[in-house]
């Protein structure tokens, strides 16, 4: 046999594996990099965050990653990027490994979501000719297996698609793992540049996931545009400074996205400055201030999130909801949730010992652990040799 294959087999057959987990999400801030202890799999996971942090990217390719998510790309910067992507990331995880004191032979998988550049599903696209969900992560593991000498998981989310999903969110696999609390009805809220969440019902009910809108997103793209010297709103204090803006808030709810039927998912493809702009065309508020338009956008999220909490969990949720992502460091939109949600128990995943930041990067080490080493129905991604 293929010395790398038996590698692998003896991988999957150890109690116990260091994984990295990679995420770059729809805010396009940076690369999260979890360096995992995984023992076991299934209903008898064991994770402990050896290590975290972020690499941030550079503004300028910040700006390439956001404009080849246009439809308008030039295919060439797609296929440059993808390797660009795989080899940034990998040089990211070398150097992290250097600044914890890990050698890469110590680290037996890399678990890397990719950059998503476009997410297609049907309700998105609405080609009738095309009857499928589609969406394109790029950055390639192969690149990766070859460039760190790490086994290498990627691309999780094309076997989704295969079967039938939307190739997101793909969370609740493994917050299942994680969080689940018999007796306690959870609510795992991410707010990273789109806001999803989990629902993990009390009495052992199947997980339930969505993306309920915005998160981050727009609010980012504003603080940008007004703001030249920063990146986000820290804290939601601009947001603080605002007011809501009833007649657009009502413009943007007006979005077909927040009638249709749950679960559902999106991206910033939907939620893009054009949908913002058109909003403001149509109410007369395209010289609000900034302040305000950034308070509206943070009651988008907020009445998105609590709308898709309040189905799932009727009309005065008790849940307890356990808060992740970049936004979970927003003053003003917690207090959005609040006042929509007061009867929901508002936390951070921190309440059940993983750190908000790291949470996506760490169910990425979860997924790969589950594919190489858990039960053949959750074997998503594909596997790269060094
Ligand atoms: N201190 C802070 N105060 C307010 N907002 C913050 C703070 N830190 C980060 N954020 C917001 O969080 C965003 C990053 O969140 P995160 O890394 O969770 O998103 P992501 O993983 O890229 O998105 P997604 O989960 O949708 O793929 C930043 O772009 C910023 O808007
Ligand atoms: C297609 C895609 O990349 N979707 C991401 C994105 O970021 C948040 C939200 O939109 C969610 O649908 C998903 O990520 C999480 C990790 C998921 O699949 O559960």
């Amino acid at each position: 046999m293929n010395a790398q294959l038996t590698k692998l087999v003896q991988l999957a057959d150890q109690p116990s594996r260091r994984i990295i987990g990679l995420m770059s999400g729809t805010s396009l801030d940076g690369l999260d990099v979890a360096l995992c202890r995984c023992t076991g799999h299934g209903a008898t996971l064991d994770v402990v965050l050896e290590h975290f942090a972020t690499v941030p990217y550079e503004v300028e390719f910040q700006q390439r990653l956001r404009a080849i998510s246009q439809p308008t790309v030039q295919l060439q910067e797609v296929v440059l990027l993808h390797a660009e992507v795989a080899r940034r990331n990998a040089a990211a995880v070398l150097n992290c490994l250097q600044q914890w004191g890990v050698v890469p032979a110590e680290v037996d998988v890399l678990a890397s979501h990719g950059q998503t550049i476009w997410h297609a599903p049907r309700h998105q696209h609405r080609r009738a000719e095309f009857g499928h969900h589609a969406t394109l992560q790029i950055g390639d593991g192969d690149h990766l297996a070859h460039l760190t000498g790490i086994v290498t998981l990627s691309d999780f989310r094309q076997k989704h698609v295969a079967a039938g999903g939307e190739g997101a969110p793909l969370a609740p696999f493994a917050d299942e793992l994680l969080f689940r609390q018999p007796g306690t009805d959870r609510l795992l809220l991410n707010l990273g540049g789109i806001a999803n969440f989990t629902y993990l019902p009390a009495d052992g009910g199947p997980a339930q996931a969505t993306d309920t809108g915005p998160a981050n997103t727009l609010l980012d793209h504003v603080v940008r545009q007004h703001y030249p010297q920063q990146t986000y709103d820290a804290g939601g204090y601009l947001a603080a400074q605002g007011h809501v803006h009833a007649g657009l808030l009502a413009a943007l709810l007006s979005h077909p996205f927040f009638a249709q039927g749950f679960p559902k998912t999106t991206g910033p493809e939907l939620f893009s400055p054009t949908y913002l702009k058109s909003s403001q065309a149509k109410t007369s508020t395209t010289s609000l201030p900034a302040p305000d338009l950034l308070a509206t956008l943070v009651e988008l999220t907020a009445t998105g999130v609590a709308q898709a909490a309040r189905h799932y969990l009727g009309p005065q949720p008790t849940a307890e909801i356990l808060i992740s992502g970049g936004g979970a460091h927003n003053a003003t939109l917690l207090a959005a949730l609040g006042r929509h949600l007061p009867t929901a128990r508002l936390l951070s995943t921190a309440k059940a010992s993983v750190p908000p930041d790291a949470k996506e990067a760490i169910l990425f080490a979860v997924l790969a652990n589950e594919t190489l080493a858990g039960h053949p129905t959750l074997s998503l991604g594909k596997i790269s040799l060094p």
